[in-house]
């Protein structure tokens, strides 16, 4: 008990779980043991990792959705094994990745779903119900909504209704299963930044399992790296990048991670080795596409070919033994590199 008291400051605590799934009466297979994670209060939690690595086995068993193969999980010192379902959703809320489908209901009446573990049987809502109802729809930016038809709204919409829903149910923590799969970049950026937004203010604990990298990195407090039987590894986002350990757990002969820019790059065959004069942003995306293009690129002076970026007037001048030519554009540029690449 003691040792339950100690952890109470932290929303989540596993301790020693081992997840993984029960394959008839005495075989087990065992993704991962002796995991110990905290999140807390206020903070943002990304669970990254690759396709397999367990990241929904962890969720769910977190959620007790999934029974651990050992040890156990606490939201706020209480233990979730073993508890009920309306005592579960008093802790913890779950925002799924599946697109809801119920065009006949209200945006209100969905958020008011959240109020479902303290409602009385009857589900009548009372005035607290009602101002949690009102908050949660507010606190995402959708109270004038709140009498729409959810078949009216956009998916990043929904998204909204949706943590509003786990809001209205004022759970300690907040999970949520990569919740910007079907959203384009503008809703997923939304998304992120509103995430955080609500773990500062309400301070609560939100955790979401993610595949977006180049997000979580910029949005989370906190990033959990997942990867098949290895230790979780846990820090901020700049800690994991600097130590090496995105580029090693997302390692593929396809591309780069860049720790400069916290992007992957595609890692193309070099061909050829060519010479830019000159940097900033058009130099970036010149060297973008000529590594596309199976290009090394330097600044030193190598080979028999360089291209000189003249910036006050977007314009590619390129070198080649004792030719030079000027291009418009960098679509121009590669053309014309090509011209004399099927030469050589
Ligand atoms: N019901 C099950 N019984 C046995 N093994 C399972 C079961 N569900 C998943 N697994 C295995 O557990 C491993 C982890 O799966 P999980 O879905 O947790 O990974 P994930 O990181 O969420 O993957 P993804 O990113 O593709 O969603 C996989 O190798 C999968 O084959």
């Amino acid at each position: 008990m003691s040792e339950i008291k100690e952890v109470q400051k932290d929303i989540l605590v596993t301790q020693d779980l081992s997840i993984g799934y029960k394959q008839g009466k005495k075989e087990r297979l065992c993704l991962l043991s002796d995991i110990n994670l905290t999140i807390r209060r206020g903070e943002m939690v990304c669970l990254l990792g690759p396709n397999g690595a367990g990241k929904s086995t962890l969720m769910r068993t977190i959620a007790g959705i999934q029974s651990p193969l050992a040890g156990y999980t606490l939201v706020e010192g209480i233990p979730i094994r073993d508890r009920n379902f309306k005592e579960i959703a008093q802790l913890l809320s779950i925002v799924l990745t599946e697109r809801i489908n119920v065009g006949n209901l209200t945006v209100y009446h969905i958020v008011s779903l959240g109020r479902h573990p303290y409602t009385s049987w009857m589900g009548r809502l009372s005035e607290e119900d009602n101002d949690k109802i009102k908050g949660a729809l507010e606190q995402v930016g959708l109270l004038h909504y709140a009498d729409h038809f959810i078949n009216q709204l956009s998916d990043g919409e929904r998204q909204r209704v949706m943590i509003a829903k786990a809001l209205a149910q004022d759970t300690p923590l907040i999970m949520l299963d990569e919740p910007t799969a079907h959203l384009d970049l503008p809703n997923r950026v939304d998304i992120m930044r509103l995430l955080h937004r609500l773990a500062r203010e309400t301070n609560k604990a939100i955790l979401l399992s993610t595949h977006e990298l180049d997000l979580a990195l910029q949005a989370a407090d906190v990033i959990w790296l997942m990867a098949r039987g290895q230790t979780i590894k846990v820090g901020a986002p700049e800690d994991l990048v600097l130590n090496g350990s995105i580029e090693e757990t997302f390692h593929n002969k396809s591309f780069i991670f860049d720790r400069k820019t916290g992007n992957f790059i595609m890692n193309y065959q070099k061909k050829q080795i060519i010479q830019v004069l000159g940097n900033d942003v058009m130099g970036f995306w010149t060297q973008r596409a000529l590594s596309r293009e199976g290009y090394q690129v330097t600044c030193e002076e190598a080979g028999n070919c360089s291209v000189k970026l003249l910036e006050d007037t977007m314009e590619w001048e390129i070198h080649r033994n004792e030719e030079v030519k000027k291009c418009q554009s960098i679509q121009e540029l590669l053309a014309y590199l090509r011209t004399f690449l099927v030469f050589d």
